[in-house]
């Protein structure tokens, strides 16, 4: 189906969004389970660890050995909770800038970014992932013929800046990041929950349905608006 919106503002979730599920799942967070255990072996007192390991609870860092314990069973569990989100987008770095990660984003939305930008819509990103994550994400992507997509996107909120992602205060704070009225933003995510928190917020609201995604009932089909490109998102201005 093909929806044309007056919409001044872009927001998207990056898993199921605008990448594939299976990335996150069996790309980034294996990476990051295989390389805790070396940066717990020489890092665990450095400097630039010690931020990511007193975000932890302090019953989950008594030790290497219980960090990461826990942190096996947050992945396990697929829990977004910040604390793990900025440990793994630090175990991340390294991946993405020995070019062994590289984000597959749909194919329609690297011309979707382009074709939105060029009409003066800007790109805000909206992800439990962490800021610093976002970046690392959009700059390595399989874009072409330049593969680092920051320069497209104009802001980024995760669940530290802007709060739980089926929480509609977190809509109305990243809207109050702008000057664009809060109707007038369109938010594009896989997950009904936060969809339907962005249009308790008073933004306008897509499910994105993608391979790979956790199926809908009839009911979510019924009762939301459902996009499978970007290429279907027509903003009138
Ligand atoms: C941008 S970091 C990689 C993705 C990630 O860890 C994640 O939790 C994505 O969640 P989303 O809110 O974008 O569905
Ligand atoms: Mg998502």
């Amino acid at each position: 189906m093909a929806f044309s919106l007056d919409v001044e503002v872009v927001l998207l979730d990056i898993e199921g969004t605008v990448c594939p599920i299976s990335f996150v799942k069996d790309i980034l967070y294996p990476y990051s389970l295989q390389a805790l255990p070396s940066v717990l072996a020489t890092q665990w007192d450095s400097p630039s660890f010690a931020p990511y390991r007193n975000n932890f609870p302090e019953e989950h860092r008594t030790s290497p050995g219980a960090l990461s314990a826990h942190f096996q069973d947050l992945v396990s569990h697929d829990v977004k909770v910040s604390y793990l989100k900025d440990l793994q987008g630090y175990l991340w770095v390294q991946g993405y800038e020995s070019g062994e990660i590289r984000c597959p984003l749909f194919p329609d939305v690297h011309p979707s970014f382009l074709r939105w930008r060029s009409s003066g819509i800007p790109i805000v990103i909206y992800s439990s992932g962490s800021v610093a994550a976002q970046k690392l994400l959009f700059q390595s992507t399989n874009a072409k013929p330049d593969a680092d997509l920051r320069l497209l996107i104009g802001g980024y909120f995760d669940t530290v800046n802007a709060g739980a992602k089926r929480d509609p205060s977190s809509y109305r704070k990243i809207a109050a990041s702008r000057k664009e009225e809060i109707g007038k933003w369109l938010f594009l995510s896989d997950r009904i929950e936060e969809v339907e928190a962005a249009k308790e917020a008073g933004m306008q609201s897509l499910v994105v349905v993608r391979d790979g995604n956790a199926p809908l009932t009839e009911e979510e089909k019924k009762h939301h608006e459902l996009v499978t490109s970007f290429e279907d998102i027509k903003i009138a201005r």
